[in-house]
């Protein structure tokens, strides 16, 4: 059975027109709509050519797909291809590049060249292979979500660097003393939480989905101040220590790979140390 999702009314039409009568009619089934906005049924493979500006929230909408499908082959543009599949020390690892890995394997199929459509768009393509991670790793999103933002703030900058910037020491603070006044059984435990925190002390928070965007890709550096705090603050030592404990102080986001950064916000919410 192929179920496909088309926002056109008008090639909806064209499609129904072509398999009406034929025997294979009643194996296609046609859902006029968005695609982000359609309650996907069950389905195994996916095999999508899509308007390059919704690459970010398919990708998500089709990595949170549950159950999770066995692949998907998808044409995207080709910038966003090479960060979706990009590995620790690319040029092009990003944000994107983590998020999307986390949850699943890509793999670069095939180059597709601007000169084979007509007209010719301005960007090339290509198409990659997704093939989502099972078991699915069990991480709090939101979590995994605001540690990540954070490590790429400057994501050749070291980690010891970035995690001594007042915005971000004084949004970690805050966090901490949230979940205590809420939790304080919780502290120093390993245990994620659904609570909402403020994340607003870093400029430029932007809501789950847009991790995705090629937009942020491109520059996935958040507009934060620099500001070194000088002033020793016990919190900061709590957050340092996590750093220095393993090494991670003198390391760079760039270079970081999937289970480093798992063991990292592991070790940091062991210390009660929260990112949402
Ligand atoms: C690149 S064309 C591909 C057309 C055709 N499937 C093919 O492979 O030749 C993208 C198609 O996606 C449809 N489309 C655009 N936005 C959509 C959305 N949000 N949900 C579902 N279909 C969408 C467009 O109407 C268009 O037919």
């Amino acid at each position: 059975m192929v179920i496909a999702v088309e926002l056109d009314p008008r090639m909806v039409l064209e499609l129904q027109r072509r398999f009406q009568g034929t025997p294979l009619s009643n194996r296609l089934k046609v859902i006029q709509g968005d695609v982000l906005k359609t309650d996907l049924p069950y389905f195994d493979i996916c095999v999508a050519n899509i308007p390059y500006q919704i690459s970010s929230p398919l990708t998500f909408k089709l990595l949170n797909h549950q159950p999770s499908f066995r692949c998907a082959i998808i044409m995207f543009q080709r910038e966003f291809a090479m960060r979706l599949v990009a590995q620790p020390g690319d040029t092009l690892y990003c944000r994107l590049s983590v998020n999307t890995q986390l949850y699943a394997r890509v793999f670069h199929l095939l180059k597709v060249g601007k000169n084979n459509f007509r007209p010719p768009p301005k960007v090339d393509s290509s198409v990659v292979r997704v093939e989502p991670r099972k078991p699915r790793p069990q991480v709090n999103p939101k979590e995994w979500d605001g540690f990540i933002r954070i490590c790429f703030i400057r994501k050749n900058k070291t980690l010891g660097s970035i995690f001594r910037m007042k915005n971000v020491l004084s949004l970690l603070e805050k966090n901490y003393k949230t979940l205590r006044a809420l939790q304080p059984s919780q502290i120093g435990s390993s245990a994620g939480t659904d609570t909402e925190m403020d994340m607003s002390g870093l400029a430029d928070y932007k809501e789950d989905q847009s991790s995705m965007d090629l937009d942020d890709g491109t520059d996935d550096e958040m507009e934060v101040e620099d500001g070194d705090d000088t002033e020793v603050s016990e919190f900061k030592e709590k957050v340092l220590a996590v750093l220095k404990e393993k090494n991670f102080y003198e390391k760079r986001s760039s270079k970081l790979s999937q289970e480093e950064f798992l063991y990292l916000l592991s070790r940091f919410n062991m210390a009660g140390i929260h990112f949402s």
